[in-house]
């Protein structure tokens, strides 16, 4: 297990023709019966891969198309619910108002919406592991012989050394003290290097067009109170997944 942004960023990005390999998980190998991008390795690896990024460009018909699409899908998700803080209701009146949809343009000015953004894939953390590698070689790192073909898992979104509250959700993770957006190179919710997520731009722009759009317009609250919420997963394993709440939209 590789755990810290050091260790993952030297194997991922630094040593990547390494570590390109896909470790193969009983699970996914049942679930996509050996077939798909996300299981391949080798020659249709690399051919899968070169269709898929192309066909999201396509599909896209470069970032501004995909843009208008989501602003599209998100006036129809506007039924969907979470509760979030006011400061951040302030914000997006301030700088979009009600009257026209979020663009990804407007990310730069809403820093403490974008921190939330962030925190909240960190927080959730909903593939701890990532999806696991493998060593394409006998191969070494960091002074250890790692044998071809053994599955590396790792987890950097709660390391101790790069995050000041790792256990607690915190958007000040994301913010410096006059309150702009500030990077932090160990968050990589979608892995790095040769292998990394091939939808990242996708996911990124849905979650910031969709959220930003459903609070622009409802105010959100549980029928229990914020205190009935367990943010300790349902199940946790390969994969975190969150409680079911039902949450009532009120329009604002
Ligand atoms: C918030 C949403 C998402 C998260 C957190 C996420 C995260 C990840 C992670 C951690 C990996 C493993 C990378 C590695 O092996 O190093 C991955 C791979 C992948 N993701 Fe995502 N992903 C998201 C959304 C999407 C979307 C929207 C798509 C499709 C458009 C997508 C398609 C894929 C594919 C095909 C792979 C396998 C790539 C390969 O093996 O070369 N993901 N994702």
């Amino acid at each position: 297990v590789l755990v810290g942004y050091d260790a993952v960023k030297e194997a991922m990005v630094d040593q990547a023709d390494d570590f390109t390999g896909r470790g193969q998980l009983p699970f996914v190998i049942r679930v996509t019966k050996g077939y798909g991008l996300g299981i391949s390795n080798g020659e249709r690896w690399h051919q899968l891969r070169r269709f898929t990024l192309a066909t999201l460009r396509d599909f896209g018909m470069g970032r501004k198309g995909m843009e208008e699409w989501i602003q599209e899908e998100s006036k129809h998700l506007r039924a969907r619910i979470a509760e979030f803080k006011e400061k951040m209701q302030h914000e997006i009146d301030v700088v979009i108002g009600k009257n026209r949809c979020p663009n990804m343009e407007d990310r730069k000015s809403l820093p403490f919406t974008d921190a939330v953004i962030h925190e909240v894939q960190r927080f959730l953390d909903i593939v701890p592991f990532s999806v696991p590698h493998h060593a394409l070689h006998d191969i070494s790192f960091r002074g250890y012989t790692i044998p071809k073909v053994l599955s590396n898992p790792y987890f950097i979104l709660i390391g101790e050394k790069e995050w000041a509250t790792p256990w607690s959700f915190n958007p000040q993770h994301f913010l410096d003290q006059n309150g702009n957006f500030k990077k932090n190179p160990a968050f990589l919710p979608f892995s790095a290097g040769k292998r990394s997520c091939v939808g990242e731009s996708l996911a990124r722009m849905e979650l910031f067009i969709f959220l930003v759009s459903l609070l622009q317009h409802f105010t959100f609250s549980c029928t229990e109170g914020p205190d009935s919420i367990n943010l300790i997963p349902e199940y946790s394993s390969f994969a975190n997944l969150p409680r079911r709440y039902q949450i009532i939209a009120t329009p604002r």
